[in-house]
């Protein structure tokens, strides 16, 4: 029988912590302030908002939300994020991704103050993981790391394969993974015989980005399955990248969606900006 690894549990937990740490924040008269920019309406991105939005606001942080319009211009994007990066009461500066094509991602990441860099996005801080050195990191990896921690797994010594080789996910998961004393697999969407590799993880995270790919036969007997995917399947309802009804039969530690990582990503987010806030203390 499989084990939930239960996101939403953790991250009330985590939220638990996170009070606390702003309520003594607050007593030396700092509140984390956190400025989100979503540009356009993309539906999914719009929950995403909206989630964070209630779990900053509940544990005590500055929420801001710029929303901007689908065609705005870059030099307006960066003309606001240039406001934000001089803006003392702003500690994490964020921009939803993905954004409409007139957007180029990486110069925006780039322009946002490396300190502020909330999401870790920018090369600096991209430089800073893979040297293994202070900085910071992106929420979903920090959120699965923490989600790991919370259930006493550790990842030293433990071969871990990452299907997935996004910026946003997989990229930093592996730089985390490996900083934390894993073996680490990199694996993706065209690596041949994925399964046979897949077999081999004890701790196998997944972000692929097609819905319930991964199945039973991808996975090693007794092992801890993590899914990062987010997709609707043919009747609306949101599954994950990992087959839950057969791979429950195999894993002993599987995270469902939703309920998983999606909480922990925000969690992963509030950690950072909680670590910025407390450095100006
Ligand atoms: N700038 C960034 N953009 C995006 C990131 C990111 O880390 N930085 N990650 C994802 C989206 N994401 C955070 O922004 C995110 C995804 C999912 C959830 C979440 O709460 N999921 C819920 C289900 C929500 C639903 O009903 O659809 C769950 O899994 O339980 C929060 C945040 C892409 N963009």
């Amino acid at each position: 029988m499989v084990d939930l690894l239960d996101g939403k549990k953790a991250a009330q937990l985590a939220d638990q912590e996170f009070s606390q740490r702003i309520n003594d924040l607050k007593l030396m008269g700092i509140t984390p302030g956190l400025a989100v920019i979503l540009i356009g309406n993309d539906s999914a991105s719009q929950v995403y908002v909206r989630n964070k939005k209630r779990r900053a606001q509940k544990v005590g942080i500055n929420y801001q939300l710029f929303h901007l319009a689908e065609n705005i211009t870059q030099t307006a994007v960066l003309q606001l994020i240039n406001k934000l990066n001089h803006d003392p009461e702003i500690d994490g500066i964020m921009v939803q991704m993905p954004v409409p094509p007139q957007i180029d991602a990486a110069k925006v990441m780039n322009a946002i103050a490396v300190d502020k860099d909330v999401d870790g996005f920018s090369f600096d801080n991209i430089g800073r993981l893979w040297s293994n050195n202070s900085g910071n990191f992106p929420a979903t990896p920090r959120g699965i790391i923490r989600l790991l921690q919370q259930y006493e797994i550790s990842v030293a010594q433990k071969h871990v394969v990452v299907v997935g080789r996004s910026n946003i996910v997989g990229r930093p998961m592996a730089g985390l993974l490996l900083n934390a004393d894993a073996t680490v697999t990199m694996a993706h969407s065209k690596t041949p015989n994925l399964a046979a590799l897949t077999k081999q993880a004890d701790i196998l995270i997944v972000a692929i980005g097609q819905a319930e790919f991964i199945t039973a036969d991808y996975v090693k007997p007794q092992s801890v399955v993590i899914d990062v995917g987010m997709n609707h399947d043919v009747t609306g309802k949101l599954v994950g990248d990992v087959d839950f009804s057969s791979v429950s039969q195999v894993a002993s530690m599987l995270t469902p969606v939703p309920g998983g990582v999606g909480p922990m990503t925000i969690t992963g987010l509030l950690e950072q900006v909680i670590i910025l806030a407390e450095k100006r203390a």
